[in-house]
């Protein structure tokens, strides 16, 4: 299991945000995206997760360009993002199952995930009495319920509580260990053993030439 990104250039818009940018991660890594807000974090895991394609470069999965297969890409990875995407109506237990559903991998198990993100007793409630930390601990029980290889979390501790922020970190830790692969985005430091860090601002984008001066 090996991901990759070789020269990657990309765009948000029209505005160029980061060019020859690289990074390789083998089982057991875990690679943090730093940056100031604004400088390309989300974007690039969206490109990584397929949404999107880079300007220059090339990500491949395995050795080969993610764009060769995508579908089946994508059932290896599992993307948090900044929108949870919950339906008001639906009960977090309800919830896991729709998702699963939708995914195409039915669950047996809707409590164990949930139990594991300290959201038993919240299980039976619809989405929309749910406070904003219990909605990430919601979206980030989906990891558990389908343990995908390769993680894709942005800023996935926003909002966390300190107990949900162990739980967190403890759950990429695990996932590592089982010889997961996780790529993060996020501004607030986590405890991970021996993760790498990248600066998108290490990678600026590449400057137009310069116009000849008479
Ligand atoms: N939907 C969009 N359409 C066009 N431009 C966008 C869109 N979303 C973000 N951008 C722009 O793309 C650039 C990079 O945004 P991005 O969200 O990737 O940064 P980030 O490093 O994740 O920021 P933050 O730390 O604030 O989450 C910003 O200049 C932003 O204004």
């Amino acid at each position: 299991m090996r991901l990759s990104a070789e020269s990657l250039s990309g765009v948000r818009g029209e505005r160029p945000l980061f060019s020859s940018l690289g990074f390789a991660l083998e089982p057991g890594d875990a690679l943090v995206l730093t940056g100031p807000n604004g400088s390309g974090k989300s974007s690039l895991l969206r490109l990584v997760a397929g949404f999107g394609r880079p300007t220059a470069g090339t990500l491949r999965w395995n050795g080969a360009p993610i764009a060769d297969d995508l579908e089946s890409y994508q059932r290896v990875l599992h993307f948090v993002g900044h929108q949870e995407a919950l339906k008001p109506a639906l009960t977090a237990r309800e919830t896991l199952r729709f998702w699963a559903d939708l995914a195409g991998r039915p669950l047996d198990d809707t409590l164990g995930p949930l139990t594991t993100m300290g959201l038993a007793r919240a299980a039976a409630q619809p989405c929309r009495f749910l406070s904003s930390g219990q909605r990430r601990r919601l979206a980030l029980a989906r990891l558990i319920a389908w343990q995908a290889p390769l993680w894709l979390l942005d800023e996935p501790t926003v909002g966390l509580d300190d107990e949900a922020l162990a739980l967190v970190t403890d759950l990429i830790e695990r996932h590592r260990a089982r010889g997961g692969i996780v790529l993060l985005a996020t501004h607030q430091p986590l405890a991970l053993a021996r993760a790498r860090h990248l600066s998108i601002a290490d990678f600026p984008p590449a400057r137009p030439a310069a116009a000849t001066a008479w």
